[in-house]
């Protein structure tokens, strides 16, 4: 049964940063097998928006979003947080990834396993589980710390994800496809608890989907990326305010236009 969360503030989160990628390319392989997937790619994430990169299958978003992330280098220009260059892991960026069933530690109860990443931070265990504990809490997880991830459905599976990169303090949040894996029912759960991490934590969120409808629904701003190599095509200002509403939101002319327009650009 699939359950509907507000997410409450979390201890962790401030205000968001600014994310700046200017002219971002990565290629795999050398020589005359260079591939590029990604090329001359630049985008501004001012503080606390909300973005979805949308674009076809293999064009590279999870690509993006692991250059973003400081996973993969670079292999042309940069990423920028505050002005300030990072090509590696950065500690205020947290990444939620699709398949949440490998990232979760099976030996640790969902509490530590949100507390984990803390130790890096030198806090003390108490502190830790505490931490952990307020971040469950928000995203409706109060009081199931003792669960390990085998007693857990998908759904909160992904809510403990979402958790853990929270506790972190990050104030940039990258989720690659972070519901392709659970149900139709769950998944509209997620996207809500979601927005509403979103509007009260002022997080800034970076999300791709393969889901136009997905990221129409939960974003300030969808920007398509296409073309081999990748770059963006196009950018809509979504324009829904900080409320949304499955329905409502979903039979907004303004939604059904938007969605006709990055159709047509993604086919053309
Ligand atoms: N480590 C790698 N080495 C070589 N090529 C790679 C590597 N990772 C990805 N690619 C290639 O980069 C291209 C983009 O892959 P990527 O997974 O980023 O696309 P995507 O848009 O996320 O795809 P999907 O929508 O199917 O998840 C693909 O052609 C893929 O084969």
């Amino acid at each position: 049964m699939s359950e509907t969360v507000t997410a409450t503030a979390s201890p962790g989160i401030s205000t968001g940063r600014t994310l700046s990628v200017r002219g971002l390319g990565k290629s795999y392989g050398t020589g005359s097998a260079e591939n590029w997937i990604i090329r001359q790619l630049d985008l501004e994430v001012p503080p606390g928006e909300f973005v979805a990169i949308v674009g076809p299958s293999g064009v590279g978003k999870t690509t993006l979003l692991r250059s973003l992330s400081g996973l993969v280098p670079p292999s042309e220009g940069g990423v920028f947080i505050d002005g300030v260059e990072c090509n590696e892991p950065h500690p205020e960026v947290g990444v939620v990834f699709q398949d949440y069933s490998r990232s979760l530690l099976p030996w640790m109860t969902t509490l530590d396993n949100v507390a984990f990443p803390l130790q890096g931070k030198g806090m003390k265990k108490a502190e830790r589980l505490s931490i952990a504990e307020k971040n469950l809490a928000a995203v409706g997880l109060g009081g199931k710390g003792h669960l390990y991830a085998w007693e857990m459905s998908g759904g909160m599976q992904q809510r403990v994800a979402i958790a853990r990169a929270l506790a972190y303090e990050s104030k940039i949040l990258l989720m690659d496809e972070p519901f392709a894996s659970v149900d139709a029912q769950t998944r509209l759960d997620l996207e809500d608890l979601v927005v509403d991490l979103h509007v009260n934590l002022g997080v800034t969120i970076i999300l791709v989907t393969h889901d136009i409808d997905e990221a129409l629904y939960l974003a300030d701003r969808v920007v398509v990326i296409a073309e081999k190599p990748a770059h963006v095509v196009d950018q809509i200002v979504t324009g829904f305010g900080s409320h949304r509403d499955q329905v409502e939101t979903r039979s907004d002319p303004r939604f059904a236009e938007a969605r006709g327009r990055i159709l047509t650009r993604l086919r053309s």
